[in-house]
């Protein structure tokens, strides 16, 4: 690491912190940024919370634990250690194997949804990393569908993703009326006055308003006391865990639309996976973000599995992985 040494501001990499709450729409937003950023490489660095790897797939190479992406950018994760992950990225621009240098334009990290923006922005202002990269603005998605103040009071990693974020993308503004987003609207300015609100539907934003916009605020690393030093080595999960669950055989389909109609508990405020169905040839990708949930079809690539993240406060992991279990056919 010390072989690095301080580069002047242009050769600094520009970096963009993704956060919001559980399903908020971070990964959409992604997607939309490496879709639309023509001439750009782009590194990614990605924290998922559970241990399954779902937002992967729609990724193609793997080297190591870094992933070539359909469109030449490249992914990494962060497996914990956040500082690591950064440098893996600038040792790549700086030098590969084969001794020639990539280039890297841009660095976007997208946090979990339970992942406190906090320590993640000191680890770029307070460490060496301050000399080497250039914290470019904080995105923060809000599910304009399923904000609740109730939880996110509850959750101080919510609040201070709103407080911390430069710009705030109020996201899913198709599922509710426009009283309801004035009404979101008016928490987010109740937090944090000043707030930069861009509504959106898809997280289809203009990039040209999210994307180096130089808005970070680095003055958060003066303002915060040593108390709050840099946890980088272990991202901090705010109460919230993950249950993870695989199936070597199918679900029933009506077990499963049983489990989701009376079975799952309140407490579960997310969950993603690929399901695999007794009764269908596809490749189910579900998702559920509050009550609502999606199920897209896809091809097989693999051998069929079932690959599902549950994420919530005080689940029972034992009662929902029996109650899993109890879904697969026999
Ligand atoms: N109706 C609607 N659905 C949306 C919108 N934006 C995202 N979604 C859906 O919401 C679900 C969650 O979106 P993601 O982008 O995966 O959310 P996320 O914030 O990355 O989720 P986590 O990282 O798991 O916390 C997916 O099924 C998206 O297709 C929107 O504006 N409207």
């Amino acid at each position: 690491m010390s072989a690095f040494v301080t580069v002047p501001n242009s050769q600094k990499l520009p970096v963009t912190i993704i956060t919001g709450f559980l399903g908020s729409g971070k990964t959409t937003l992604l997607n939309h940024i490496l879709k639309n950023l023509e001439d750009f490489k782009v590194a990614v660095l990605v924290n998922e919370f559970g241990d399954i790897n779902i937002d992967s797939q729609f990724l193609i190479a793997v080297e190591e634990d870094m992933i070539e992406l359909t469109n030449g950018c490249i992914c990494c994760t962060i497996n914990n250690n956040l500082t690591d992950a950064v440098y893996r990225v600038l040792e790549r621009r700086d030098s590969r194997r084969d001794g020639k240098a990539e280039r890297i334009d841009y660095l976007v990290l997208e946090t979990t949804g339970v992942a406190d923006p906090l320590p993640i922005t000191l680890t770029f202002l307070g460490t060496e990393l301050r000399d080497l990269t250039q914290l470019d603005a904080i995105i923060t998605v809000v599910d304009a569908e399923t904000f609740d103040p109730d939880v996110h009071y509850g959750s101080d990693a919510a609040l201070n993703q709103i407080i911390y974020g430069d710009i705030i993308v109020l996201n899913k503004t198709d599922q509710v009326s426009t009283s309801k987003i004035d009404e979101v609207e008016g928490y987010i300015h109740s937090l944090k006055e000043k707030a930069r609100v861009l509504r959106s539907t898809y997280s289809q934003v203009p990039l040209s308003l999210i994307l180096d916009v130089q808005l970070a605020d680095t003055s958060i690393e003066q303002q915060e006391s040593i108390s709050s030093t840099p946890s980088s080595k272990h991202l901090q999960n705010d109460g919230f865990m993950a249950v993870s669950f695989k199936g070597d055989r199918p679900f029933a389909i009506k077990k499963f639309q049983q489990f989701l109609d009376y079975q799952l508990p309140d407490n579960v405020f997310r969950a993603k996976g690929i399901l695999w169905f007794a009764e269908s040839q596809k490749r189910h990708l579900f998702q559920l973000s509050g009550r609502r949930f999606t199920i897209d079809d896809s091809k097989w690539e693999t051998a069929p599995k079932t690959e599902l993240v549950l994420i919530g406060r005080k689940l029972d992991a034992l009662s929902l992985i029996q109650t899993l279990n109890n879904c697969m056919t026999r």
